[in-house]
């Protein structure tokens, strides 16, 4: 795992490709038949980019994301991340590779409403043992800080606005300091001003030289993106 720091001078280096999708299918069995949700997608993203996925409705964009994220595993092609060939390890291993190296953001935030913010940010941190046991809260609060909502820590989430709610979820995708974060409509949920805000937090972590991911319909934040992929019918056009 890359301190944030070292993630920072890397991005200032000659980008290099951190993922690779070669020849990536995913067919559903249902019972009209097999469906071609992903059909032959290449794609390579570098360090640093912030990229957006936009196209109709059931293109695939989902399906993609679960794919490039391990959630969901291809039925063909092969996946390189960080030069590990992450179409070949098992569940149990994907679930540790995800924890540390991808962080997820939801358009309704999924946090879990018994515990508190800071425990819902100390979560990822228990699963993946990624930080001592005594340091958690503390990395745990320097994130709320820098999210800017520490004054929220120990309230649950109900008890705070939207914006704030989606604040907290991305303060979790970042508690083990993954290098991608991906995004499936993180502002689905938010209205316009809030959605702004939550868009330059985005842009400020791929300053830093974090890889972004996002799913998207909205056309008007489109000059945060340093790429936009369109899908259609399970293919990149
Ligand atoms: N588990 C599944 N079983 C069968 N079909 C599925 C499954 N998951 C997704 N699909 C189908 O794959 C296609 C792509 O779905 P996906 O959710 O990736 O689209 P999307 O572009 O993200 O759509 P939306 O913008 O509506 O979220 C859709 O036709 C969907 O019905």
């Amino acid at each position: 795992m890359q301190t944030q720091p070292q993630v920072a001078a890397a991005a200032r280096t000659v980008p290099r490709p951190l993922i690779e999708l070669k020849g990536i299918g995913r067919t559903f069995q249902t019972p009209a038949g097999a469906f071609h949700a992903l059909k032959d997608i290449h794609l390579t993203v570098r360090q640093g980019e912030f990229i957006a996925v936009v196209g109709p409705s059931g293109s695939g964009k989902s399906t993609l994301i679960n794919v490039l994220t391990g959630i969901d595993s291809p039925s063909q092609g092969e996946i390189h991340v960080n030069g590990e060939a992450i179409h070949r390890l098992n569940q149990e291993q994907l679930s540790v590779w995800r924890g540390k190296n991808v962080g997820v953001v939801f358009q309704f935030f999924q946090l879990l409403p018994t515990l508190t913010v800071i425990e819902n940010v100390m979560l990822p941190m228990d699963f993946c043992n990624t930080f001592p046991l005594k340091e958690r809260r503390e990395q745990a609060e320097n994130l709320l800080s820098k999210l800017g909502i520490l004054e929220q820590a120990d309230k649950l989430p109900a008890d705070l606005s939207g914006g704030q709610q989606q604040r907290a979820a991305i303060a979790r995708a970042l508690a083990n300091n993954p290098p991608i974060l991906v995004a499936d409509e993180p502002t689905g949920n938010l209205d316009s001003r809030t959605s702004e805000e939550v868009m330059q937090l985005f842009s400020l972590l791929v300053k830093e030289g974090r890889t972004v991911i996002m799913v998207t319909h909205e056309r008007e934040f489109r000059q945060h993106f340093t790429r936009v992929l369109s899908m259609q019918d399970g293919r990149l056009s």
